[in-house]
Formats: C-alpha cells, sequence, structure tokens
C-alpha cells in the first residue's frame, strides 16, 4: 500500500456465539482510494465493516487516522416497512430532522435533499415512496443519505447485487465521481470482481483472516481467486477472463 492509511485494524478478532468469524485480521485501508472488500460467502465481509462501525464487539483495535472521521455506510439491506408511507424526501431529512415530520419540513431540509439526490442523479425520485424504488434506485437514494452526513469515510456492503448492469455501471460511476471530487475512503464489499478491476486500486480478501491484499492486478488473478475461492466457487476461465479485464 503506497499511500497513507484512514484506518488501521490489527489483530481484529470476532467471535459470535462461539464461532469464529474473523481471526487476527490485520491490514490498513489506504487514504482516497476505493478499497475492495472480496471472499466467500459467509468469510466475514459484512462483520468486518460492522467491526469497523463498532456495530459488534471485537478484539484487537480499530483506529482512524482522522481522529472525528465521520463514517456514511450503505448497508447491504435496508430494514423498513415496504408499506409504510414515507417518501424519499422524508428517508433524507428524518436522521437530521429534529422535529416530528409532521411538523413539515424546512425548505432548507428539502433543498439539501434535492441537492445530495442531484448529485447521484436521482432528484426525480424525491416525493416517490420509498418502498416502492427498484434496487438500483434505492441504493442511489441510500448514497445521498450517507453522502449528505459529509463523511470522509464510505463503507458500502454490496452495492450493485441484485442491480442490472446499466444501473451498476451508474452507480459505479457515481462513486468514482464522488470519490475523486470529495477526495473520500470508500470500501466496497463485492462480489463483482469486474468492478473491483474497475474501480479500486487496493483489494483485501477475506476468508476468516486476511488471505490475500493488494493491488487488483495482483490480487484479482486467475490463480489467487482460485485459491481463494476454491475450484468450485469460480471457473478458472472466468477469473481468468476478469484478471485479463479492464484495470486502472
Ligand atoms: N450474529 C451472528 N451470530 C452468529 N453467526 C453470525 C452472526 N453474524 C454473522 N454470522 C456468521 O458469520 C459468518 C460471516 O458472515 P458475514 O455476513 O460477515 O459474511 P460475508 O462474507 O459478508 O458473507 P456473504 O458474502 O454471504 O454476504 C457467516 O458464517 C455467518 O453465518
Amino acid at each position: 500500500m503506497g499511500s497513507q492509511a484512514a484506518i488501521t485494524l490489527e489483530n481484529v478478532s470476532v467471535r459470535q456465539q462461539g464461532v469464529r468469524i474473523l481471526e487476527s485480521v490485520t491490514t490498513q485501508i489506504p487514504a482516497r482510494q476505493v478499497t475492495a472488500i472480496i471472499g466467500p460467502n459467509g468469510g466475514g465481509k459484512t462483520t468486518l465493516l460492522r467491526a469497523i462501525l463498532r456495530l459488534i464487539p471485537f478484539s484487537g483495535s480499530i483506529s482512524f487516522t482522522e481522529p472525528n472521521a465521520r463514517i456514511g455506510y450503505v448497508p447491504q439491506r435496508l430494514e423498513f416497512d415496504r408499506g409504510a408511507p414515507i417518501t424519499v424526501r422524508d428517508f433524507l431529512v428524518m436522521p437530521r430532522q429534529r422535529v416530528p415530520l409532521w411538523f413539515g419540513v424546512s425548505r432548507q431540509r428539502r433543498e439539501r435533499a434535492v441537492e445530495f439526490l442531484r448529485q447521484v442523479r436521482a432528484e426525480h425520485l424525491l416525493m416517490r415512496p420509498l418502498g416502492k424504488l427498484s434496487g438500483g434506485e434505492l441504493q442511489r437514494v441510500q448514497l445521498a443519505q450517507a453522502l449528505q452526513e459529509e463523511p470522509s469515510i464510505v463503507l458500502l456492503d454490496e452495492p450493485v447485487s441484485g442491480v442490472d448492469v446499466a444501473g451498476e455501471q451508474l452507480f459505479c460511476e457515481l462513486l468514482e465521481q464522488v470519490s475523486q471530487v470529495r477526495r473520500l475512503t470508500m470500501i466496497m464489499v463485492t462480489h463483482d470482481l469486474a468492478v473491483v478491476s474497475r474501480y479500486a486500486s487496493h483489494v483485501i480478501c477475506i476468508n476468516r483472516r486476511v488471505q490475500r491484499e493488494g493491488h487488483p492486478r495482483e490480487v484479482v488473478t486467475a490463480d489467487s481467486l482460485a485459491t481463494i475461492y476454491g475450484a468450485t466457487g469460480l471457473d478458472r476461465a472466468d477469473a481468468a477472463t476478469f484478471a485479463e479485464g479492464d484495470r486502472r
């Protein structure tokens, strides 16, 4: 890793109900770059994000170079009642609103919500019911919500899973733009190796422990992927295709 670290993890271990989910994870997340976390199902990727967010107990240490770094989080699945009468605007103003929504939403907050939606090219969704959005639309709205907290670090858990190819490309382009303009540190859990090769500049492969890490050119190779995912987990030909794909 050539650049300064934004987050340093030392010997991070997580146990849930007696099961070791992460074991002695020691790594650094480079500042102002996109880091992809990859690895097989159940390997502990989401758990690692939750430890960084301090949502679960862990042993070892996780330290931030910037002491009061704000963190934005786009979870894998947003838990909410799809039938609830909440619009996108309500969702975006809720975390900042200090009075109940039935008192109305100030013009300033509304304008701010529109501004962040515009940044993710979703201003047309402002008054749409949150529960009626498609997967790709919801991801963009969640990204707008994370960005409006003006974070310096953004964690994304499988942001493009279930999103069609065009939606995936749009989302990744937005991420790239936003991360460059705002000089954000991004950590993205993904199974999409094409996305990793194209957008990430650092990759950490987790399967309980750190299996590999480095530039996608070093980590996303046919041999290393076959080792990480096993012969059945990923076809070697697919791995080779990804490995030869578009890279920074
Ligand atoms: N609260 C919990 N109690 C017990 N086991 C848990 C808990 N949370 C997660 N696990 C287990 O920890 C392991 C890692 O889960 P995690 O969600 O971090 O994996 P992941 O790499 O993100 O997986 P995927 O790629 O399938 O999303 C899994 O075996 C999961 O069942």
